[in-house]
This record gives C-alpha cells, structure tokens and sequence, in this order.
C-alpha cells in the first residue's frame, strides 16, 4: 500500500471537519474522493501534505509514517500536490515555473527528462515557455501546475480539483493526461466535484459526507450506486 489515511481527524483551531477517515491507495491507482462543496476533500489533502494537524489517527506513507512531518518533508517523501488556486509564480516564465519544481530533485539529468515528458504530453507548455505564467489562461495555468508537480517525479500526486473554473474543452483535455501520468508510475488521488468524470476515471472511489467517509468502491460500482446518482448527479 502506498498512502494509509488510518481514522484521521483533522481540522481549524477548534474546528474539527473530518472525523475517523480512513481511506487506502495502492501504487498504480488512480483513486477519486468526491462529495459536496464543504464535505471536507480539501481539508484532507492539507492534513496529508502537512498542512493542517492530525489530531487523531495515522498517515503512513510508502512505509513510513508522515504525520506530523513538515510539509517540505511530506513533499521529499514524494507526495506532490496541485492545489485549487494553483499558485504559480506569476512574474516568472513558464519553463522557469517548471524547473523551480524540478529543483527538489537536485538531479539534473533526471530534471531534463521530466520537463521533456511534460512538453510531450502538454505541447501548449512548450510553445509557451517563454510566456510569463500570469499571461495565461485557466486551463493552461492548471496545465503548468500539473507540470510543476510532476517536475518533483513524485510517487503520488494529490489533485485537488483540477476541473474547477475550466471551459468543459479544457476539463476534457486534463482528464485525459491522467491516464499518461499513471502510466508513468505515478499513483493519482483525485479529489473533485465533478463524479460522473472523476469515478470513470477512476479505480477506486470514496465518498465524502460531512467529514466522514460514508461509501467505497470500485469507479463502476459507485457510478451505479442508486443514491450517489441521486445525491450528485441529479439521476
Ligand atoms: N480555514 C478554515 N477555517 C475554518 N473552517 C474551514 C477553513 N477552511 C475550510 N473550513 C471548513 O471546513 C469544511 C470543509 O471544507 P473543505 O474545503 O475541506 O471542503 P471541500 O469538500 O473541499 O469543499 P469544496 O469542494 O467547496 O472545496 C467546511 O465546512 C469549511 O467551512
């Protein structure tokens, strides 16, 4: 198993939003998480980066435990995340976005193959690599995250979102890189609203309700659960 999410609660201050999660994702997988807007994906992705404390519980990552690391070093043990936001460097060109990524690697050969990689799969990136990266648009922006993270080799990436705020043309074409990065042997947690593209995407699903996980199951399984069709999409 790569990542163990073992009864985890988290939250803000006194806040708690997840209570006893548990969920499991093996090398190779493509795994979603879906639920409403507040149910709490986001907030697990920030307690397995780092960035929020588990209160209760266990993270294990690639045989080791990782919670309460620092994120930097959850970031080294290979878990590269692309959040909802994005946070690109603005003022900095496309490529340079890219190799700041890369820098983790220390690793310049390896660096070079990546950022080859990610020209082939996203060949908008190449062509504008000299372009500051606040010059472009929503979908090439979460394009160039996706990149960044990638540039870290990681063993696991969290995408948190990636559909958000995208022309339906541009949400087609990001989903169907996923499919080349697992193929890379990079393992995917997809966090998203978006059930219908994420679970068929997907070979393992959970659902998230107010902090807790309240169904699980292979993609098809879920896409034909009677009242997730319901609660989601509106079938
Ligand atoms: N900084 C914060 N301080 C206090 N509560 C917060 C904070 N951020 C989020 N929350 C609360 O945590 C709960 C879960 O939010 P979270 O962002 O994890 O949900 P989500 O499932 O990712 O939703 P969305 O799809 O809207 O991003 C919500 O009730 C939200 O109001």
């Amino acid at each position: 198993m790569l990542l163990e999410v073992k009864d985890v609660s988290s939250g803000y201050g006194d806040v708690q939003v997840l209570s006893g999660i548990t969920i499991n994702v093996d090398a190779g997988e493509i795994v979603s998480i879906v639920g409403a807007n507040g149910a709490g994906k986001t907030t697990l992705i920030r307690a397995i980066m780092g960035t929020l404390p588990v209160t209760k519980g266990q993270i294990q990552f690639d045989g080791k435990r990782i919670d309460g690391l620092a994120p930097h070093l959850i970031a080294r043990a290979g878990i590269a995340q692309v959040m909802e936001g994005r946070r690109l460097f603005g003022h900095m060109e496309v490529e340079d976005n890219l190799l700041v990524g890369g820098d983790i690697l220390n690793d310049k050969a390896q660096q070079r193959q990546n950022l080859d990689w990610i020209y082939s799969m996203f060949p908008r990136l190449k062509e504008r690599r000299r372009q500051l990266a606040r010059s472009f648009s929503g979908g090439e922006q979460q394009m160039l995250a996706i990149g960044r993270a990638l540039m870290t080799s990681p063993k696991l990436l969290l995408l948190d979102e990636p559909s958000i705020g995208l022309a339906p043309i541009m949400v087609k074409d990001i989903f169907e890189k996923l499919p080349l990065i697992q193929a890379r042997g990079v393992t995917i947690l997809l966090v998203e609203q978006d059930v219908h593209r994420s679970l068929s995407m997907s070979g393992r699903g959970y659902v998230m309700e107010h902090g807790e996980i309240v169904l699980a199951g292979t993609g098809q399984e879920l896409l034909s659960n009677e009242r997730l069709r319901q609660a989601y999409m509106g079938i």
